[in-house]
């Protein structure tokens, strides 16, 4: 059983949010994750879990200190997981240079590239490494649901289209609709995985979409005011490549929004609450 080690642990809401440090086959590293977990949770009484995948130079912190989610998760008994977005350390040349890739900008997928390939494994983190560490040291039942912001909304709308019987429901905050088509999107799979843009596609959620058979309904919040919604978000290709493929999506454009954190701040309620309906739906 992998050994975690607790950094932090503070009240909130009459339950904690903890951060821990742990040894990942996946990324060949330390990596580090935050929990909320809710006064109730116990060994008789286990709870869901909804990960949330953070945006480019967040780490495992930024959704803990900024969402302000807790209130709403205590209230709908729901453990919240937040991972790092990357590894971090590992001595790899240029992996400190950008904040939109390497450290930071891990986009959740699995490196095929040789420089990067023995740790930027994110996709095997989130999917199946992380959740057996939570289900290991926690007091989690077996649902999952996932949600996250820009890379990491992409990472939960790309990781829930592919896993389908793995998650009750999936969401995203102004997330990169389209990878293969943005500036972000070219800049890490040309680096992650290559030249071959065919390798791309079962990493890119609007390629995903035009072939998925069982299909989660995906639930977006976007800002009428991002600054990246034209250049790196592509919201309207990813609607019509949903439509034409009959992929359910709802999206919800608000204006006066930017991409920021007091953004999310202001709908993550709505999304915890609509977590938590499915979560608690087929119970
Ligand atoms: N550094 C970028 C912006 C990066 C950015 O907006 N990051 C978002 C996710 S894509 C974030 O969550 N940043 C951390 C935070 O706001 O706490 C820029 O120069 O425009």
């Amino acid at each position: 059983m992998t050994t975690i080690n607790r950094t932090s642990s503070k009240s909130c809401f009459g339950g904690k949010v903890e951060f821990y440090k742990h040894s990942s086959s996946s990324c060949n590293c330390e990596m580090s994750f935050s929990i909320f977990i809710p006064q109730e949770a116990s060994t008789e009484n286990k709870l869901p879990v909804l990960y949330w995948l953070s945006g480019l130079e967040c780490t495992e912190k930024n959704f803990m200190e900024k969402s302000g989610a807790q209130r709403c998760a205590a209230e709908n008994s729901v453990i919240i997981v937040a991972p790092d977005t990357s590894p971090r350390g590992c001595n790899i040349e240029g992996e400190d240079e950008s904040w939109d890739f390497g450290s930071s900008a891990g986009f959740y997928v699995n490196a095929t590239q040789e420089k990067w390939k023995n740790h930027y494994n994110m996709y095997d983190y989130v999917v199946t490494e992380l959740p057996k560490v939570i289900a290991a040291n926690f007091p989690v039942n077996d649902k999952k649901s996932i949600s996250g912001h820009s890379m990491g909304g992409h990472g939960a709308m790309m990781i829930a289209i592919r896993n389908p019987e793995e998650y009750y429901s999936v969401s995203a905050f102004a997330p990169i609709c389209a990878p293969s088509l943005c500036p972000w999107g070219e800049k890490a799979f040309g680096g992650y995985l290559g030249d071959d843009k065919n390798t791309w596609k079962m990493y890119d959620s609007n390629c995903l979409v035009e072939t998925a058979t069982q299909k989660i309904p995906i639930l977006i919040e976007m800002g009428a005011c991002d600054p990246f919604r034209e250049t790196q978000l592509h919201l309207e290709t990813f609607h019509e490549t949903c439509q034409k493929h009959e992929y359910p999506l709802t999206a919800n454009i608000h204006e006066g929004y930017d991409h920021s954190y007091y953004f999310v701040a202001s709908f993550i309620e709505k999304h915890i609450e609509y977590h938590a309906q499915h979560l608690r739906s087929l119970s």
